[in-house]
Formats: C-alpha cells, structure tokens, sequence
C-alpha cells in the first residue's frame, strides 16, 4: 500500500535548537502509531514537524508522493491532516456545535457522526467551549479534527489530565474509530500501556531519535524492555 506520509532521515526543532535527529517514519492508510518516550523526547516536536510547524534543516517529507517540505503549515490541515495539539485549541465563547462546523469540509464526518461518537457534545451541543469539563473539551477537539474530514489524525496526549471514567469513554471512541473509520492515527502517550492497547504500531523516542518501532502487542508483553525503555511505569 502506498505511504500517506513519509519522513526520511528528518532533523528538525525550534530556530537555531535541534530536536529531532534522522527521523524515519512511515504511515499507510489505516496504519496506527503509538509514539512514547520519557518527558522532552521530542514527541509533541515530531508532531508539530508533521505540520509545519518547525524548522525542518534536513532530510525529506513526502504526503501521498509529494514533496510536504514545501507546502505552508496554514495549508496541511486542509490537505488531510486533523491535529489535536495537548493544549485543544477550542473557541472558548462558540457554542459546541459552532466549534464543530467552524472549519467542517465535507465527507464521511457529519455532525450526527461525530455525536454519535461522542454523545455527551450532542447533550452540550449549545453549551459554550468554556463551560465544558476538560474532557468535553478534549472530545470537542477531537470531534472538530474529525469534521475536517482528514485521512491522518494526530492525537497529543488525548488522556492528559482527565478522570478514568473520561479516559475509558475517549478509549472506546478512539479504538472505534481505529476499528472503523480507516483513519491513520498517531498518538502521542505518556500512560504507554494504554496508548499500546490502541495502537497497532509503537515507535519510542529518546532525545530526539528513534529508539525502538515494532507492533504494539510485543512491547506490551514485554515488561522488561518496556520499563528500559520508558522507566518504570
Ligand atoms: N517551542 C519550542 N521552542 C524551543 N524548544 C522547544 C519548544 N517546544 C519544545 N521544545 C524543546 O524540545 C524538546 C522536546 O520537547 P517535546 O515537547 O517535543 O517533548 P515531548 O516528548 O513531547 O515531551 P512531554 O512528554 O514532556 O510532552 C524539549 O527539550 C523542549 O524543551
């Protein structure tokens, strides 16, 4: 199957401070990544590399064949790419549903499918962004990202800071939409154990480089390396 997206040999970071060091990644429709890695790693950077958002000084970044080094951060969103930085980003003063329309494009994510998935933004469909818990916020971003209608989903720590009984609900919608929607999904996770119960794919990163990419489900059953490779959990 052909690559959505293809990094190769790519260094990256902030102005003149690199991060990221001889990155190879490689993402086919329908492929689900978990990336891990101890705190400053460079996680969230390879994210925000995959959307322009950093200084990329070498190696290559193909979308669906093309060359992406070229194309503006402003524009990656509109060719496929739905993001979900740690920070979510909603409109605080739009209502639920006017959060979701906003920059909706058409395809398969409507408004019904993306409350389907998330019943409690049907309940708060009136309510304004910053009347919402944290876990609203965190399933109305990831519901807007979904209405973009994009062929890659890019989830930053979605589990960040929430209750378990919230994480167990974004559980469930994300491994649906791993199981049915035929999205390609990276996400970012410090709670490794579940971030690899969703992902079919795991990649570790260490100061900035790749330290270890295999499936999911042989990282997880093994504790030993899991617990080198990340600390103790
Ligand atoms: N905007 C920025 N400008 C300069 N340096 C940055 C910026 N954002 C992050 N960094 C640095 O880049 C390195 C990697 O940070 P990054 O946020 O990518 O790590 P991470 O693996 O996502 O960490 P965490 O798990 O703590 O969120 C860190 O040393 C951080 O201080």
């Amino acid at each position: 199957m052909s690559d959505l997206l293809s990094m190769r040999q790519v260094r990256a970071g902030y102005g003149l401070s690199n991060i990221l060091e001889d990155i190879d990644l490689d993402i086919v429709p329908g492929d689900t990544i978990a990336i891990l890695g101890r705190n400053g790693a460079g996680k969230t950077t390879l994210l925000a590399t995959i959307m322009g958002q950093t200084t990329v000084t070498s190696g290559k970044i193909f979308w669906r064949g093309g060359d992406f080094r070229i194309v503006p951060a402003a524009r990656r969103a509109h060719m496929g790419i739905g993001w979900v930085p740690q920070e979510r980003w909603i409109f605080p003063s739009l209502s639920v549903r006017e959060n979701l329309t906003v920059a909706a494009r058409p395809g398969q994510w409507t408004l019904k499918r993306v409350e389907d998935l998330f019943p409690r933004l049907a309940e708060r469909r009136r309510n304004a962004g910053n009347q919402l818990s944290g876990g609203e916020q965190q399933m109305l971003a990831i519901g807007r990202a979904l209405m973009l209608n994009p062929s890659l989903l890019l989830l930053d720590e979605p589990m960040e800071g929430l209750a378990p009984v919230i994480i167990n609900e974004i559980r469930l919608a994300i491994d649906k939409l791993v199981r049915e929607s035929g999205l390609s999904i990276v996400i970012v996770e410090h709670k490794a154990k579940l971030a690899l119960s969703i992902a079919r794919r795991a990649l570790v990163i260490d100061r900035g480089r790749v330290i270890h990419a295999s499936d999911s489900r042989s990282l997880l059953d093994d504790t030993p390396l899991l617990t080198r490779l990340l600390g103790p959990s």
